[in-house]
C-alpha cells in the first residue's frame, strides 16, 4: 500500500476542568483519507477533544500538531488546510446566505469562486434560500449553511462536531455520501456523532470515549468501511 501522508497528531493530550478529568492522555495520529468517528455518552469528552484538536482549546498536557506545524487556530497555514465544523456557527446577521459562502470562498482563494458557490448552494439545497439573511433560515437550514462554509474552501483535513444535527433523513444520506466521497478524495474527516447510520457508512475508524468514568479515554475500536491493508 503507497504511504500515506500524515494530517494530525495528537500526543498524550488531558483536559481536567475543576477537579474532573475529562480527557487523559488521549493519542491519535490521522491519515490522508481516514475518517475517525468519536462515538460516546453526553458529556464523554467527545467535543473537548475535538476542540483540542483544531487549537479552540488549549490541552493541559500533550501536544497536537497539523502536519507537523504545533497546533495553533491562528496560524494562517494551518487555517488554510482545516475546515471545521463544531458549535453553531455564528454567522454575520447582516449577510445573506450567499455572501456568507463567497466570502469565505474568496477568502481561502478558491478559483472561480462564483461557480463553486452556485455548486455548493445547490448541493446543501439552499438555492431558494441564498438571499436570505441566517436569522431567517430554519434550524436545518442554518445547519445546511455551517457545513456548506466547510465545503466552500480548501480543505485537506475536516473536523465535524455532531454534523448529523437537525438534519432531515434525506440530509443525513447526502452527507454520508458527500463525507465518504471527501475521504476518497483523500481528505482527512474526524467527526463526533451520535447518528450509527453515519459512523458505518463513513467511518474508517471508531474511537468509542468512555470519559471520566471510570478511566479516561477508551481505546480505538476496529472501524467499518476501509481497512488500512
Ligand atoms: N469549559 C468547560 N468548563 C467546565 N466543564 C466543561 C467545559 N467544557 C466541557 N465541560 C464538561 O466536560 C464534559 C465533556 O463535555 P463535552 O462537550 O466534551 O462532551 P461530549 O462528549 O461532546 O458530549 P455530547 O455528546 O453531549 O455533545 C461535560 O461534563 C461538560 O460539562
Amino acid at each position: 500500500m503507497a504511504s500515506r501522508s500524515v494530517v494530525l497528531t495528537a500526543s498524550g493530550i488531558s483536559k481536567t476542568f475543576g477537579e474532573v478529568p475529562i480527557v487523559s492522555d488521549f493519542s491519535l495520529t490521522v491519515h490522508a483519507g481516514d475518517a475517525v468517528a468519536l462515538t460516546g455518552r453526553n458529556g464523554a469528552g467527545k467535543s473537548t477533544i475535538l476542540r483540542m484538536l483544531i487549537g479552540a482549546q488549549k490541552p493541559d498536557t500533550g501536544r497536537v500538531e497539523f502536519e507537523g506545524i504545533r497546533m495553533s487556530e491562528t496560524n494562517p497555514e494551518i487555517r488554510r488546510g482545516m475546515a471545521s465544523v463544531i458549535d453553531d456557527l455564528d454567522f454575520f446577521p447582516d449577510l445573506s446566505v450567499v455572501e456568507h459562502l463567497d466570502l469565505m470562498a474568496r477568502a481561502h482563494g478558491v478559483p472561480e469562486p462564483d461557480a463553486h458557490v452556485d455548486a455548493v448552494l445547490a448541493e446543501v439545497q439552499l438555492v431558494p434560500q441564498s438571499g436570505q439573511l441566517p436569522g431567517t433560515l430554519s434550524s436545518g437550514q442554518r445547519r445546511r449553511l455551517a457545513l456548506a462554509t466547510a465545503f466552500v474552501r480548501p480543505r485537506r483535513l475536516l473536523v465535524l462536531d455532531e454534523p448529523e444535527q437537525r438534519l432531515d433523513v434525506e440530509g443525513v444520506a447526502w452527507l454520508a455520501d458527500r463525507l465518504v466521497e471527501e475521504r476518497k478524495r483523500g481528505l482527512a474527516i474526524i467527526m463526533a456523532s451520535h447518528e450509527p447510520h453515519l459512523v458505518d457508512a463513513v467511518a474508517t475508524r471508531r474511537i468509542h470515549v468512555v470519559g471520566p468514568e471510570p478511566a479516561g479515554v477508551a481505546a480505538e475500536a476496529p472501524g467499518a468501511g476501509e481497512a488500512d491493508a
